[in-house]
């Protein structure tokens, strides 16, 4: 605290900005609680938080705990209910007001001490035996929010301490296009979405729009496939092996691991006579403890395809196109790569290249493309 507004904002190599401008991106939406209730709403999140403290309460009980990024106080207040003997609740917008009131409301003042400010400036009366926070962001990364949690640990952690989550997985699959609320899941169906707005109403507002359908050009084209959708995908939409692209233990994780996210995996088909319309990637992270002091019961939050509505993460879907008619055993070869826009810290670019191999033995066009994570 007590920086100036142009201060920069502790990040990835290359990746820092003008607080002033990270806050006017990124935090000002945390400070308006129907975005908080977005998160309290969800029921995946919620139950996965809750089991994974007090089903391990032994690990609150009688001890001290930082929340990084407290938003509404909710993670703060349950380990305080857990029996955490402090519980600082740091949060860098003015949602620490309706926390704080929170915290009143249910008797915990004694026991939770909300703080505002940005994590990396506060500095906190001892080292905690607890890190609790919720960081993640579309397709685990998105907002970079991890960084602050490694700040955090590597100042205010004490070496027993305990990370909550403690591990989380990046994953991706190949999908095909879904019905009825899952429709949208290939490049055509994104289009069409696009053409018939334009279609049936022929003008907006009273401007043509019909230059940005048709004919619609390769750049065109391009340009639309660039941005991968959030979608909430089906189970059956999934065509093949889903794979593991990145592995983080959140207690000994570095900046440098996470800012670029490298891997080459592969994925097969395990459908008959199937389209292959794209990659879908989702995240999950596990509360387990550390080696030397596990959890009792091991917590698992997943954002993957769920025949439910899933979380308010969905899964981040990457299109190719045209699509491509394989069937099960033909096997993709995927180069994956993920790094921080240069604009934006907090978003992402991903390059996605796959190689597919038939069963029969013939091998089709490669196929490369850039994305952004907005
Ligand atoms: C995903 S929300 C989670 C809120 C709450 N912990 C929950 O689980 O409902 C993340 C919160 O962290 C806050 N935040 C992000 N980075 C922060 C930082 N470096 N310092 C303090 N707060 C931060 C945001 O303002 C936001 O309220």
């Amino acid at each position: 605290m007590g920086t100036s507004a142009n201060a920069v904002v502790v990040g990835g190599r290359g990746a820092a900005v003008p607080k002033d401008v990270d806050f006017a991106n990124y935090f000002c939406t945390y400070a308006f609680l129907y975005h908080q209730k977005e998160m309290l709403s969800d029921r995946v999140r919620m139950d996965a938080y809750f089991n994974a403290i007090f089903e391990n309460k032994r690990h609150f009980a009688s001890k001290t705990v930082l929340d990084v990024g407290a938003g509404s106080g909710i993670l703060a207040i349950w380990s305080a209910q857990a029996g955490a003997r402090k519980v600082y609740a740091v949060e860098a917008t003015k949602m620490s007001e309706h926390a704080r009131a929170l915290v009143k409301a249910n008797n915990l003042q004694d026991v939770v001490e909300v703080i505002e400010g940005s994590m990396e400036e506060v500095t906190l009366p001892e080292k905690v035996d607890v890190i609790i926070s919720e960081w993640m962001g579309y397709f685990l990364l998105r907002e970079s929010m991890f960084d602050s949690v490694i700040h955090a640990r590597d100042r205010w952690l004490k070496p027993t301490g305990v990370m909550y989550p403690s591990h989380a997985r990046m994953w991706m699959a190949p999908i095909r296009t879904g019905i009825g609320d899952h429709k949208l899941g290939d490049y055509e169906s994104a289009m069409d979405d696009w053409h018939n707005f334009v279609d049936e109403t022929k003008t907006c507002y009273g401007v043509d729009m019909s230059t940005l359908t048709k004919p619609f050009s390769d750049e065109q084209r391009k340009y639309y496939l660039q941005t991968s959708l959030w979608n909430n995908l089906h189970p059956h939409q999934v065509i093949g092996t889903a794979a593991i692209i990145k592995e983080i233990d959140c207690l000994t994780a570095t900046v440098a691991d996470i800012e670029k996210v490298r891997s080459n995996f592969s994925l097969s088909i395990t459908m008959e006579h199937t389209k292959l319309c794209g990659f879908g990637g989702w995240f999950d992270v596990h509360f387990r403890g550390r080696t030397e002091d596990p959890a009792e019961h091991e917590i698992e939050l997943t954002t993957a395809p769920s025949v439910d509505y899933g979380t308010h993460w969905g899964q981040q879907v990457f299109l190719l196109h045209p699509p491509m008619h394989l069937s099960q055993g033909d096997d993709i070869k995927v180069s994956f790569l993920m790094s921080r826009s240069k604009e934006n810290h907090r978003l992402m670019e991903v390059e996605l290249g796959c190689e597919i191999h038939q069963h029969s033995g013939k091998l089709l066009a490669p196929f490369k493309n850039k994305y952004y994570i907005e």
